[in-house]
């Protein structure tokens, strides 16, 4: 049990600041990460929303797709929000050419499937380990994952569809808990990255 993990925020494009705010707050030590070498300082990784085409080009660019696929594989703590969900995925329904991901999550996810920037919404999300009422969920260009393995726990669904998820030390929600000031879900990544070091 370490009590202050220091967790990083991978740093290639997204909302990286308001992670690093979140995390804070919820009494990690965060700082970003964008280089190979960073990874052997952090105890857990947040993958920000944003675009996953642009993440997965960027980490492919910076030589971070193999090193975080090995660390994930390996069990670092990592969670996933939006973009950061799809990068998680072993397996994305509708992929950009090209389009890679680092895995960890048997799951396989529908890109913008809660439609498109204009169509972003908030909406009250009941998540399984989060006490004291429903999170507000912030949806912006939201994937949903359409199937699950037998290892995947499904923590979270709205409208029928699945919306966050854990398998061992990987964490991933379709909405954005950073961008509301509610640090519950932040607050129970903390503790499995404390509970993992
Ligand atoms: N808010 C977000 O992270 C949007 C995700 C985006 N639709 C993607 O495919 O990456």
């Amino acid at each position: 049990m370490n009590p202050s993990p220091v967790i990083g925020v991978l740093a290639l494009q997204g909302d990286v600041r308001e992670h690093l705010i979140a995390l804070a707050a919820a009494d990690a030590v965060a700082r970003p990460v964008r280089r190979p070498e960073e990874l052997a300082e952090i105890d857990g990784l947040v993958i920000p929303g944003g675009e996953s085409t642009t993440i997965s080009k960027l980490a492919v660019l910076f030589g971070l797709m193999e090193p975080l696929r090995e660390r994930i594989a390996a069990g670092m703590p990592v969670y996933g929000t939006c973009a950061g969900l799809i990068m998680l995925a072993d397996k994305i329904l509708d992929p950009r050419s090209g389009q890679e991901t680092f895995g960890g999550i048997d799951m396989i996810v529908r890109r913008n499937a809660f439609g498109r920037q204009n169509e972003s919404f908030e909406a009250g999300v009941t998540v399984t380990g989060i006490e004291d009422g429903p999170v507000e969920g912030v949806f912006i260009r939201a994937p949903w994952v359409e199937s699950v393995g037998a290892q995947v726990e499904v923590l979270a669904e709205h409208g029928g569809h699945i919306v966050a998820v854990r398998q061992g030390n990987a964490l991933a929600t379709s909405f954005h808990p950073e961008l509301t000031g509610d640090h519950r879900i932040h607050g129970l990544f903390v503790d499995m990255v404390r509970a993992a070091s």
